[in-house]
């Protein structure tokens, strides 16, 4: 049996207790045009972006590898995988978010995949982070809760994402992740970041709908540690910098306050 290391649990921690805002790019392997992707590996580089997440609800292009070698062969940006299930592991990553959907009420994201996966993660030498995933109404219906067969808390009930994620820490979950779904008509409000950043002290990953370095800020103000940009860069490349800046000088203010 591998030993894994806890180095992105730790950066995680540590950036949590030095409020440091963390920015993560959310790549769809069925939508990464290899041909192109060194040039845009090269700006998420000068950009400074923290980690790369990798994964979808369903992926139908099996090129997670190739994705994967690609960033290491470019750059140095931790890659985190972020599976829609058990069959989007790939050992070449360097840890893997593992999800328990706690907002929703299938055994199967709640445990089942990971009973399969278990043993295939204790052989690969990935980095686990334990996850308590939960999904927040986001204006319409998402791929993440049409293929989990989940319905996701109600955005106007930040009591219910409070408990739920408190739940989820007591059960040991050392991250709480806060996901209006890829694409999502409008983020996580600042109010469910809120009551949940007064009831956890785990690092919050906020995504969903971010597609405004404005969006990436109010949640950020909110108490988020990760923003992670899917859809948004996929549309308009520049958003990268944009939301990249916008952390940059949310920490640099940060720094001057601490
Ligand atoms: C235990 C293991 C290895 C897997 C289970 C993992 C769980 C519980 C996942 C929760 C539910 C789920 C399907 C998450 C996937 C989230 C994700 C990577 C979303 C990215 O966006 P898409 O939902 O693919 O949206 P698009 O339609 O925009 O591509
Ligand atoms: O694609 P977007 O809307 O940025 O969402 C990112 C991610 O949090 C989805 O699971
Ligand atoms: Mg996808």
């Amino acid at each position: 049996m591998k030993i894994t290391n806890h180095k992105i649990a730790d950066l995680l921690s540590s950036r949590k207790e030095e409020k440091r805002k963390s920015f993560a790019v959310l790549l769809d392997p069925d939508k990464v045009d290899l041909a192109t992707f060194p040039d845009f590996l090269e700006k998420a580089v000068e950009n400074e972006v923290d980690f790369f997440f990798v994964g979808g609800s369903l992926i139908t292009n099996y090129a997670i590898d190739q994705l994967i070698l690609a960033i290491k062969k470019h750059t140095n940006i931790p890659t985190i995988l972020f599976p829609g299930n058990g069959l989007h592991i790939d050992q070449s990553a360097d840890a893997i978010l593992f999800l328990s959907l706690i907002s929703g009420r299938n055994p199967d994201f709640l445990i089942g995949q990971h009973v399969i996966a278990a043993p295939m993660l204790k052989k690969s030498g990935l980095e686990v982070l334990p996850t308590g995933y939960m999904l927040i109404e986001s204006g319409k219906l998402t791929t993440v809760s049409y293929i989990s067969n989940t319905i996701p808390i109600p955005s106007d009930k930040p009591g219910i994402a409070a408990c739920t994620a408190m739940a989820g820490e007591l059960l040991g979950l050392k991250n709480i992740f806060l996901d209006a779904g890829s694409g999502a008509q409008y983020p996580v409000s600042a109010e469910i970041i809120e009551a949940v950043r007064a009831s956890v002290d785990t690092p919050i990953i906020v995504g969903g709908g971010i597609n405004t370095s404005e969006k990436a800020l109010t949640a950020m103000q909110a108490g988020a540690d990760v923003i992670v940009v899917g859809n948004g860069i996929e549309q308009n490349q520049n958003l990268l910098s944009e939301v990249a800046a916008c952390i940059k000088m949310f920490n640099l203010q940060m720094e001057k306050v601490y």
